[in-house]
């Protein structure tokens, strides 16, 4: 990079999602004189309002896009450039941005998130959903179709299968179950008959403590349809435009062309073989057309031999990190998803250079509660320890990993249903060794409780269990609870007391 640098700053942080913004906002309060530049490539940065932190470990929050001016007026030593940036060059610790500026830095923060991991790139029905702008386009385009087709199993799917109204929906999934990023198969039995609000509910405790499911048959589809006026609960939709955040389809009337509420047909155990075009599919020698088709500007082919016609389909196929313009020209180490490797001090491997949010991969050994999922929660907290490590670096202070990556835990709400996800919530890793305890009660509650050795290691609480603190203090102190056994989770017990 042969050009002269327009200014050197001591810390350039690029991006204002909230892993970058967090990562600001604790540097200019731990170092209210240095001299910070945040660099993004979009006109607003994310802001992290009503911040609540619930227990040890759990927190809340609304995520809202703001002007970055909200920041300069709140920070003095802060410097927003608007613009990508182009390429990073470790040697000579500059930065080039897209408009040919070039900015150096003493300590840099790479906080550029990530982006869809798309089916395929090249094709205009294949949609997906990051921020406001993709948001709007997915809005737009829904507001024309009759019938759309999600690929994909995790957080995006299930909110865009519960919140989309007025168009048929086929929703096909790799596994047995649906939801399988969060959940059990058992859980996601407890939320399924939300697809179909016109199904009585009764509220009757059982508490089970063995693990027994009926699951799908390989190839086998299921279809859910709801009358959403009849819906007990959730807010209607408002005016469009609103800021991607925790809540963000709240703000955007997710519905179709057509009069019908909610309908929705999963694929259960199957893959995508093909997405063709009507002509590609007229000519294609093993298609098996249903009477409609034909009339279809996009059609998938699914690997349990199902031909279905869309207006479009959704990607929610998970998030590749955004590493590219970093990558050129230095010797970032780089993980198998694709994230930039960091440290136990969020340090990835060129001198210098830390990463946080979802582009960077945790590379620490980690605790034996915690895993890295890429979420608002953990951009959060990446963020901030990333800032509080650039400045203990800054000002040769020690500085120990942060407690928060002792235990995972996520508060997230799915088909209206308050989800807490605590430790290894689906016993990610522990193999044979552990016992599941289980108490639902249909339309109510779903408590799931992992253990492994007699001391509990992860939790799934769906509603309003009010056993969160409880359960995160369990697995915190890693008590035995082996003399507890079945009780732990007898509703009639009020499980607090049981360990005052
Ligand atoms: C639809 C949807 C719903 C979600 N729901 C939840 C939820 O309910 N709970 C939850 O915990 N998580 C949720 N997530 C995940 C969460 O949004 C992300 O994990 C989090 O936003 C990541 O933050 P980040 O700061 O790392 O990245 P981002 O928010 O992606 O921010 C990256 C920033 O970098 C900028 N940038 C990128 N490249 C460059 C470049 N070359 N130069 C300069 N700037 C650049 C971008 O403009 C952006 O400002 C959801 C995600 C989506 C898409
Ligand atoms: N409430 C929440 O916590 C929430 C809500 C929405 C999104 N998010 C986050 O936003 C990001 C994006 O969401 P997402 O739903 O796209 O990602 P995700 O990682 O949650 O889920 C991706 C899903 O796609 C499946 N998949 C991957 N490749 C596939 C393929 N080729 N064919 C079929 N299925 C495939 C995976 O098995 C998985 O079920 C994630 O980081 C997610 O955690 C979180």
């Amino acid at each position: 990079m042969a050009e002269k640098k327009e200014k050197i700053f001591q810390f350039v942080i690029v991006g204002g999602g909230i892993a970058g913004v967090t990562c600001v906002e604790q540097l200019t309060s731990q170092i209210p004189s240095a001299d910070v530049a945040l660099i993004t490539a979009g006109p607003h940065i994310k802001a992290v309002t009503n911040y609540k932190q619930v227990s040890k470990t759990l927190e809340e929050f609304d995520v809202e896009e703001k002007p970055s001016s909200v920041l300069e007026e709140k920070f003095p030593n802060l410097t927003v450039i608007h613009s990508a940036v182009k390429s990073v060059h470790t040697e000579t610790h500059s930065v080039e941005t897209t408009d040919g500026r070039v900015f150096g830095y003493e300590k840099l923060c790479i906080c550029s998130g990530g982006r869809p991991k798309l089916l395929t790139q090249k094709n205009p029905y294949v949609l997906g959903i990051r921020d406001t702008d993709s948001a709007q386009e997915f809005q737009k385009r829904l507001c024309k179709a009759k019938r759309i087709v999600i690929v994909g199993n995790g957080g995006i799917a299930l909110e865009l299968v519960y919140e989309v109204e007025g168009c048929e929906v086929i929703w096909a999934v790799k596994d047995k179950a649906i939801g399988n990023t969060f959940f059990d198969a058992g859980a996601a039995q407890f939320l399924i008959p939300s697809l179909e609000a016109d199904k009585p509910e009764v509220a009757a405790p059982c508490k089970r403590t063995r693990y027994t499911t009926e699951e799908p048959a390989p190839g086998a589809s299921q279809t859910f349809t709801a009358d959403r006026s009849s819906r007990g609960h959730g807010s209607g939709p408002t005016e469009p435009g609103s800021a991607l955040g925790p809540d963000w389809h709240e703000g955007i009337a997710l519905r179709g062309a057509q009069q019908v509420s909610r309908r929705v047909s999963v694929e259960y155990q199957c893959e995508v073989e093909k997405i063709l075009t009507s002509e590609e599919l007229l000519n294609s020698p093993q298609q098996t057309l249903r009477p409609e088709s034909g009339s279809w500007p996009v059609y998938i082919q699914l690997t349990n031999g199902k031909t279905f016609g869309c207006d479009f389909i959704v990607s929610a196929t998970g998030v590749v990190p955004n590493t590219e313009p970093f990558l050129h020209g230095n010797n970032f180490s780089v993980a198998d998803d694709g994230g930039l490797q960091v440290d136990d001090h969020m340090m990835t491997s060129e001198p210098d250079v830390y990463a946080a949010g979802d582009v960077c991969t945790a590379c620490w050994e980690h605790s034996p509660l915690w895993q890295q999922m890429r979420l608002w929660t953990q951009a959060r907290q990446m963020g901030w320890y990333a800032g509080r490590c650039m400045a203990a670096e800054a000002l040769s202070e020690p500085i120990e990993l942060d407690f928060c990556f002792e235990l995972f835990s996520h508060i997230t709400k799915f088909f209206n249903y308050k989800v807490v996800l605590l430790g290894k919530f689906n016993g990610q890793g522990l193999g044979p060794d552990q016992e599941l305890l289980l108490r639902c009660t249909k339309g109510q509650e779903y408590v799931k409780a992992v253990l492994s050795g007699g001391r509990m290691v992860g939790a799934v609480l769906i509603g309003e269990t009010d056993l969160e603190e409880t359960f995160e203090n369990l697995i915190l102190n890693q008590m035995d609870l082996t003399p507890y056994g079945e009780e732990l989770l007898n509703p009639n017990i009020d499980i607090e007391d049981y360990f005052d």
